[in-house]
């Protein structure tokens, strides 16, 4: 970009302010082929106001800036393709200042100030406790993670919500299968695949024994009333599920 403005400059003061800066740089474009240099100018647009073939004002033109060229600048060279004027940027400076700027600006290379600081909120994977991490919750944590760095870049503020599904009548049944036929080790050893299990085999028994569906509403009724075994047992399951879903988060900047 900045040296598509170098360009837009340089191609203004040659033309009498027939176009304005801005006006040249939306009209650059890149040549079609590597060969045709680095920026094209189309010269139609001057066809009405110099009174002469789009070819006659390349050329034209590419003498008088050819003459400007400077050996430390930033173009080698200026050369008329058909209607068009190329610009050949002196790839030895040009990438010099380039790297320059990278090792100064660090981290900082490439920022933009298109968000001017507006906060921009990003809905993650949200994922339940004592359930799997599934490739569906992977996902969008990786996506929302990339939008989020993008936004960054671009002068957002980004604020990622995972919102942890940690609560509902499901703690109550999970309590009820824990009570009768969970075991501390057992969770302690593969807390997610254990707790899912469990909550499988709530699900399968309450067909024969319906009033376990009576005590999980009961069990969950002590969690919000805040009973002390009841949330000792939800918060184990939280921890043990958050160990787990840190493991599978961490590299993803969670
Ligand atoms: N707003 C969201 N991210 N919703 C997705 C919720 C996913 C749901 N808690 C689950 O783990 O299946």
């Amino acid at each position: 970009m900045k040296y598509v403005k170098m360009y837009s400059e340089l191609l203004a003061a040659e033309i009498d302010g027939l176009l304005t800066c801005n006006e040249i740089e939306r009209l650059i474009e890149k040549p079609k082929f590597l060969h045709q240099g680095d920026l094209a100018f189309p010269c139609f647009q001057l066809v009405k106001t110099m009174r002469k073939p789009p070819a006659d004002i390349a050329k034209d033109l590419s003498s008088r800036l050819q003459s400007q060229v400077e050996v430390d600048g930033s173009f080698n060279r200026f050369e008329a393709v058909g209607g068009y004027l190329n610009a050949f940027l002196n790839k030895a400076n040009v990438t010099k200042e380039l790297l320059n700027e990278i090792r100064q600006k660090k981290n900082h290379y490439g920022d933009l100030d298109l968000g001017e600081s507006q906060t921009v909120t990003i809905d993650l994977s949200s994922p339940n406790i004592a359930k799997p991490f599934s490739m569906g919750h992977l996902r969008s944590t990786v996506i929302g993670n990339s939008l989020s760095l993008i936004y960054e870049k671009c002068g957002y503020k980004p604020v990622k919500i995972n919102h942890l599904g940690d609560w509902g009548t499901q703690f109550g049944k999970l309590i009820t299968a824990y009570k009768l036929w969970g075991t501390e080790e057992n969770v302690k050893a593969e807390p997610i695949q254990e707790l899912l299990a469990l909550y499988i085999k709530f699900h399968e028994a309450v067909e024969s024994q319906p009033q376990l569906e009576q005590e999980g509403r009961d069990w969950f009724r002590r969690l919000e009333n805040g009973d002390a075994e009841a949330l000792e047992l939800w918060k184990w399951f939280k921890d043990e599920s958050l160990k787990e879903f840190k493991k599978d988060l961490r590299p993803y900047g969670n």
